[in-house]
């Protein structure tokens, strides 16, 4: 098997029940099942969407394979090795390093009392990257030059809320890239980005997944974004996998709402549906 098709993160049978704190009638604790047996591999320089209405467990997905959830079962495999959950703290970040998030809201993610310099060099410090504090300096303004905020030297010192909504995904964007990871979450990067942006930052990623070789899986509820930018499409339904591969799947037997605020990217969904 070459390279490129070599899984570098595989889920397998992954499960995931969340405790209600309440009780059924045969005094059972009443649970709900947020994802169910979902299996799926994510390669380097590809991209793999995960669409699916609201709850359908998309995010929780997600969590599981950056370890912010432990899943209730199954296996998750790193470069061929399953990932042990009662492993230690360095082998968690040893993990963390490698697979990296970048969440919806840019406005939540980042800090308020602290400056991009500080959001990108802790990284770089937490990770053994950058030392001195002139290594620090270049690195924070290279990675401001890799998601195009130029002149990076005027970015530098600004705080988040300096920042339109769409510098600041990219430098939560720079902050998952100072770690130096091989994969990417992205849990609805564009959503919550104006209309006029949304398809740079899409365009920032696809340039990074193949210029980086990164593997990313791309979470999102809008089938045009998706088909935009991933190779391949799983589509979740009530916690469950109910369609996945390359091949173009049945969005509409789903009912996934298209959201109208998408209209630049529309086209390409009429194209690619005919
Ligand atoms: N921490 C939690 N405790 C209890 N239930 C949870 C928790 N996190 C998620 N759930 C439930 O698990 C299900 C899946 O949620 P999840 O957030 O993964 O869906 P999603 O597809 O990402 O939704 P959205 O697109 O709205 O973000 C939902 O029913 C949700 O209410």
């Amino acid at each position: 098997m070459s390279e490129s098709t070599q899984a570098i993160l595989e889920a397998e049978n992954l499960h995931k029940e969340f405790p209600l704190g309440q009780f059924n009638l045969f005094g059972a604790k009443k649970v709900v099942h947020a994802v169910e047996e979902a299996s799926f591999s994510l390669y380097p320089g590809r991209a793999t969407a995960l669409v699916g209405e609201s709850g359908s467990g998309k995010t929780t997905v997600a969590r599981m394979l950056a370890r912010i959830y432990d899943p209730t079962s199954g296996t998750i495999r790193f470069r061929g090795e399953p990932i042990k959950f009662n492993g230690s703290l360095a082998a968690l970040r040893t993990y963390r390093r490698h697979v990296q998030m970048i969440f919806q809201d840019p406005f939540a993610s980042l800090n308020p009392v602290h400056s991009v310099r500080y959001h990108l060099s802790r990284p770089l410090r937490v990770h053994g990257h950058a030392h001195s504090e002139q290594e620090v300096t270049e690195q924070v303004l290279a990675l401001l030059r890799r998601v195009s905020l130029s002149p990076a030297e005027q970015f530098i010192e600004k705080y988040p809320h300096q920042l339109s909504g769409g510098q600041r995904q990219r430098v939560a964007i720079a902050r998952a890239l100072a770690a130096r990871p091989e994969i990417v979450l992205a849990d609805e990067p564009v959503s919550m980005l104006d209309v006029s942006i949304r398809l740079d930052i899409l365009n920032l990623l696809a340039r990074l997944k193949d210029e980086e070789r990164l593997a990313f899986l791309f979470i999102t509820h809008d089938i045009a974004s998706a088909r935009y930018f991933a190779e391949d499409t799983l589509v979740m339904y009530a916690g469950q996998m109910v369609e996945g591969g390359p091949v173009k799947p049945s969005f509409s037997r789903l009912n996934i709402p298209i959201p109208s605020s998408c209209s630049r990217l529309r086209p390409i969904l009429i194209v690619s549906s005919a």
